[in-house]
Parts: C-alpha cells; sequence; structure tokens
C-alpha cells in the first residue's frame, strides 16, 4: 500500500483552510501505486486526489509537472490539473512533504489490457505528443539512457541477490543498447512511465492520463516503446500478445505520426526500457525495507520481456 506518510484530521483542516473546496466528509488512503502517498479525499463539495511527494518525485521537478499537466489539459487531454489555493500556489506542504490537490477523473485504471484497451491508449498517447507540440520547458531524464549505468554499478553484483547472474545479464544487454542507441531521432517532452496503471478507463474509452511525474525531454518515440513494453505482455512478462501491440501502436499512429526511422528504432527503444525498468526495480527490491507498507515490483518480468524483444523484432 502507497502511504508512506500518515495525514491527521488537523493538518488536513489545516490544508482545507487554504482552498474553497468545501468540507471534509473523508480522506482514504490509496493501495495503488509505489511512489507517491495518495489519498481519497471526499468534501462536502467534491472529490479530490491528495498526493504527497515521496521519494523519487523532487520539488524542485513539480512546476515542470503540474505546468505540463496544465498545458495538455487546455489542450483537452484527460489529465488532472492540480487546484490552486486562494493564494494562488499549487504546492502544498502537507505533514512535512510537499503536496498537491488535484483534480479527481472518472474511470478505472486498467487492469488487463485488450486490443480495444491498448489501441485508445496508444492513440491517447499520440494525442499527448500532439498537444504538447509548443510546451517549451525542458527536463532531462534522470532516469534515461545515460543514467542506466550508473544505476546498474550502483546495484552492482547485489543484483546478483534477486536472481544469480542478474548484473552480467543487464551489464550485456545494455552495452548493446548503447552501441545501437538512436541519438539522432527526435526527443519532445514524453510521459516516460504510461503503464496499464496510469491510464484510467470508462469501458474503452480513455478518461483520464495520470502520474507524470517522470515526464521529461527525451527520444519521442521511446514513450511509446515504454508503453509497448508494459502493455503487450502479462505482468510476468511471459506471454506477448502481439494484437495489444500492434493496436497499441495502430492507435498511436491514428493520432501522431510516427516515421519510418523511428518504427525502426522501436526494439531498441523497448529493449532500453526493459533495461530501464529492470534497474529500477532492482534498485527498489534492494533498499525497500521488509516491513514497508508496499508491495515490491518483481525486476524480473522486466528481464524475461527484454528476451522476447532480443529474440525477435516484435514491431516487424
Ligand atoms: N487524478 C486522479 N483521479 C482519479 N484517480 C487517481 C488520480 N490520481 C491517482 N489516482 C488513483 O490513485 C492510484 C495511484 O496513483 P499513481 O499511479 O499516481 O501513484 P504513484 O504512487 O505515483 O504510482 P506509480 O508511480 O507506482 O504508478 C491510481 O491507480 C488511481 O487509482
Ligand atoms: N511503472 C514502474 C513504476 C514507476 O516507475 C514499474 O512498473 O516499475
Amino acid at each position: 500500500m502507497a502511504v508512506y506518510t500518515q495525514v491527521g484530521a488537523d493538518e488536513l483542516a489545516r490544508l482545507l483552510e487554504r482552498f474553497d473546496v468545501g468540507e471534509p466528509v473523508a480522506l482514504k488512503g490509496i493501495a495503488e501505486g509505489i511512489e507517491n502517498s495518495n489519498f481519497l479525499l471526499d468534501t462536502t463539495r467534491s472529490r479530490y486526489i491528495l498526493t504527497l511527494y515521496e521519494k523519487r518525485v523532487s520539488e524542485i521537478d513539480l512546476p515542470f509537472f503540474l505546468d505540463l499537466i496544465q498545458h495538455l489539459a487546455g489542450r483537452g487531454l484527460p489529465v488532472p490539473r492540480a487546484l490552486a489555493n486562494r493564494k494562488g500556489e499549487r504546492i502544498q506542504r502537507v505533514a512535512g512533504r510537499p503536496a498537491c490537490l488535484i483534480e479527481f477523473l472518472p474511470g478505472l485504471a486498467v487492469t488487463e489490457s485488450t486490443p480495444e484497451k491498448a489501441r485508445a491508449a496508444g492513440e491517447a498517447l499520440g494525442r499527448m505528443h500532439a498537444a504538447s507540440v509548443g510546451f517549451d520547458r525542458t527536463r532531462p531524464n534522470s532516469l534515461g539512457m545515460e543514467a542506466w549505468r550508473p544505476l546498474l554499478e550502483r546495484c552492482g553484483t547485489a543484483a546478483d541477490e534477486v536472481a544469480p547472474g542478474l548484473y552480467a545479464r543487464l551489464d550485456e544487454a545494455l552495452a548493446q543498447i548503447e552501441r545501437e542507441w538512436p541519438h539522432q531521432l527526435p526527443r519532445a517532452v514524453i510521459h516516460a512511465d504510461l503503464f496499464p496503471d496510469n491510464v484510467l478507463m470508462l469501458g474503452d474509452r480513455v478518461t483520464g492520463l495520470i502520474d507524470f511525474y517522470f515526464a521529461c525531454t527525451d527520444v519521442r518515440a521511446y514513450d511509446l516503446a515504454v508503453m509497448h513494453s508494459a502493455w503487450a505482455f502479462d505482468l510476468a512478462g511471459e506471454r506477448y500478445d502481439a494484437g495489444v501491440g500492434r493496436a497499441l501502436v495502430e492507435g498511436y499512429r491514428s493520432a501522431f505520426h510516427l516515421s519510418n526511422e523511428e518504427r525502426r528504432a522501436l526494439s531498441v527503444l523497448a529493449r532500453g526500457a526493459c533495461v530501464r525498468f529492470a534497474l529500477t526495480r532492482t534498485w527498489d527490491w534492494l533498499n525497500t525495507p521488509a516491513d514497508a507498507l508496499v508491495t515490491r515490483k518483481d525486476p524480473l518480468a522486466y528481464v524475461r520481456r527484454l528476451e522476447s524483444y532480443e529474440r525477435e523484432d516484435l514491431f516487424a
């Protein structure tokens, strides 16, 4: 359960005094998610999300994320804006953490991807890329390709505690990716983490794109590759669903142009995505205290995906 910091009644009352959102009725911790503490807040007026930023989200980056969301919302994307308090401030401090009061979006996080859902989600990513043209702020990808080797070295051979030989396996895959990386491809603002659990849907309609806290400037097609690796396999990474993979790319292309050069690079970009998530999951596996109220995600589910991408070009 991702509630690292508790919020008491007095603390909540002090926060809500600064807004025109009515009186609190209920505050419940949200189990999903691993990065931040999220609460569902009901007031006499409406329903909101209260997020306290933990771990990887740095306060310095928050204005970039909030401005991007504001920009996308202004262009009709279903993304959750942070509310400003009466003084016009969007970033609050709650229980000692930076925090935002955020619009609640309807819909359920996707738990099982189907071609129909993948097509709609791919299209939403394409719409996001189209809408972010003209957003002129940039943010380096702190978990981009250049960061993977340092992260691998920080895990070190302790990675082998997750599975024997894991360090060497990731080292070898990364060396190949570094040789093939398509540095020349167009760069843009990307979401960088558009997993099924970050897409809210009602039926096959996308009602929310959430969790922009890895958004950054990087190779644009990498965003589609990240999605492909997350959507087109079962959770354990054992089974590839070609129908889902195809629908995702088709949906994207219905909303945004994908050049031949980008399409040819998707395979190495997807291997890169696998190494990125295998590495961050390995790091979390090794550094999450045993008594933490959060489920550690399996790094090997991404090593299995990596093997599928290495075996054949799944985008051919
Ligand atoms: N604006 C929102 N509207 C409705 N529900 C939301 C909203 N933001 C978050 N949620 C709910 O909270 C859950 C956790 O949110 P989120 O994915 O942002 O957490 P996180 O800790 O940043 O997670 P992770 O990085 O692991 O995906 C989501 O799956 C969704 O159910
Ligand atoms: N989506 C990521 C967690 C956030 O980086 C994962 O599943 O590993």
